[in-house]
């Protein structure tokens, strides 16, 4: 077995749910990875996030992670690499700074956004929105999980190339027979 099938084959027995889920796009899946399983369990973790580092494409100045499930993430790997992170949170706080992207600045800077689970790529897009919009340079997503529902097709019609750890077909393999 490859490093990347044992490693989806944690990662689908820790997570994998199923049932009837509504999820963030309005679809309802029978299926759901529960990103926080992964998340909270330390080795699993690490592993994860050591995968991870492999991915970050060279020239990358920034790791963005999204709220919530992304924060985790790009905090490991901000300290895996060296580079500083950046988090983006869906709404801006109200108070405070007001600031929807938290952690300093990126204008300029090539922001590499870090996500749990794509999807419809929707999560994806609104942070991308909002990290361009302040001026930075935003051409590639890493994340953990690509459901394969259309997000890396929709994200690359903005630009976006899609760098996942674990593809479906990856998960699939990794399903008990
Ligand atoms: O590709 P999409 O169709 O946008 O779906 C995937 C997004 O949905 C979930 O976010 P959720 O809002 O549940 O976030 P959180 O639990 O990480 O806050 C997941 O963590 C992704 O961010
Ligand atoms: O699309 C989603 O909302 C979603 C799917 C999934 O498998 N896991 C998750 O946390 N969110």
């Amino acid at each position: 077995m490859s490093d990347n099938a044992a490693l989806a084959a944690r990662v689908r027995a820790a997570s994998h749910l199923t049932g009837t889920f509504l999820l963030r796009s309005g679809r309802t899946s029978t299926e759901y990875f529960d990103k926080y399983l992964f998340e909270a369990d330390p080795e699993l973790l690490a592993a994860i996030v050591d995968g991870l580092t492999g991915l970050v494409p060279p020239g990358t100045d920034l790791l963005a992670g999204l709220e919530l499930g992304g924060v985790p993430l790009a905090t490991l790997l901000s300290q895996r690499t060296g580079l500083p992170a950046r988090f983006v949170r869906k709404k801006a706080k109200e108070y405070g700074t007001r600031r929807i992207a938290e952690g300093g600045e990126v204008t300029g800077r090539r922001v590499v956004l870090v996500e749990d689970v794509v999807t419809s790529g929707g999560a994806v897009l609104d942070a991308t929105k909002v990290l361009r919009d302040d001026g930075a340079i935003v051409e590639d997503v890493l994340c953990v999980i690509d459901r394969g529902e259309g997000g890396r097709e929709r994200l690359a019609e903005l630009g976006l190339t899609l760098r996942p750890l674990l593809t479906r077909a990856e998960l699939d393999a990794a399903a008990a027979p």
